[in-house]
């Protein structure tokens, strides 16, 4: 990756043997591996076990995660907030991993509804819950530093399993909870 990251510096023009730029090479490709680590990652690991038995069967929301990915289209980065709920059908999940599967996801080449349903059938998966939601309001570079050059607009994405697509109450309440406290 580092050949590849000098090769980019000297395309656009500039020196990779200047003084500033020597190590650049080496740090973009650091900083693209941690950015992309998702794909060494899986769910079960990261996961590790920790679902555990539950009589609660009320929502249970985790909102405002930060969430920083990179646009495929563009290699951007789209920078937002995820919010994530669940019903629990006699197991819950660690509250922690619920952050981590978001980090997991996003830290790959996404478009903000691949990553917003990935997360929903994670979550799902691991907890049998009877629904999950998950909304996704991000602003993508690409569209704001680039392009269209739109830096006031941000995109929303939802992804609604189970309850939270069939019973509009369910729905209702997720949406309604997450908007609160702003
Ligand atoms: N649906 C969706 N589109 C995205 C996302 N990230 C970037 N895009 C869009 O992907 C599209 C790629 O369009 P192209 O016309 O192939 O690329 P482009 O010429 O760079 O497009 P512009 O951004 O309009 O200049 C653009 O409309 C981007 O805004 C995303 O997460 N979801
Ligand atoms: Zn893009």
């Amino acid at each position: 990756m580092e050949e590849h990251f000098r090769a980019i510096i000297e395309a656009i023009g500039e020196n990779p043997d200047r003084e500033g730029l020597l190590r650049t090479p080496y740090r973009a490709a650091r900083a693209l591996e941690f950015l992309t680590q998702g794909y060494e990652q899986d769910l079960d690991e990261i996961v590790n076990g920790a679902v555990f038995e539950s009589s609660n069967d009320e929502m249970v929301i985790v909102k405002d995660i930060e969430l920083y990915s990179l646009c495929e289209h563009h290699l951007l980065p789209f920078i937002g907030k995820a919010h994530v709920a669940y019903l629990p059908a006699g197991r819950v999940i660690g509250l922690s991993k619920i952050p981590r599967i978001v980090d997991m996801y996003a830290r790959r080449l996404q478009i903000q509804e691949n990553l917003t349903q990935q997360i929903g059938q994670s979550i799902q998966r691991v907890t049998g819950a009877h629904g999950v939601g998950v909304v996704i309001e991000a602003q993508h570079l690409c569209a704001m530093m680039r392009g269209v050059q739109k830096q006031g607009s941000s995109m929303i994405t939802s992804m609604m399993l189970g309850r939270f697509r069939d019973d509009p109450r369910t729905r209702q309440e997720f949406l309604d909870l997450i908007r609160t406290g702003r």
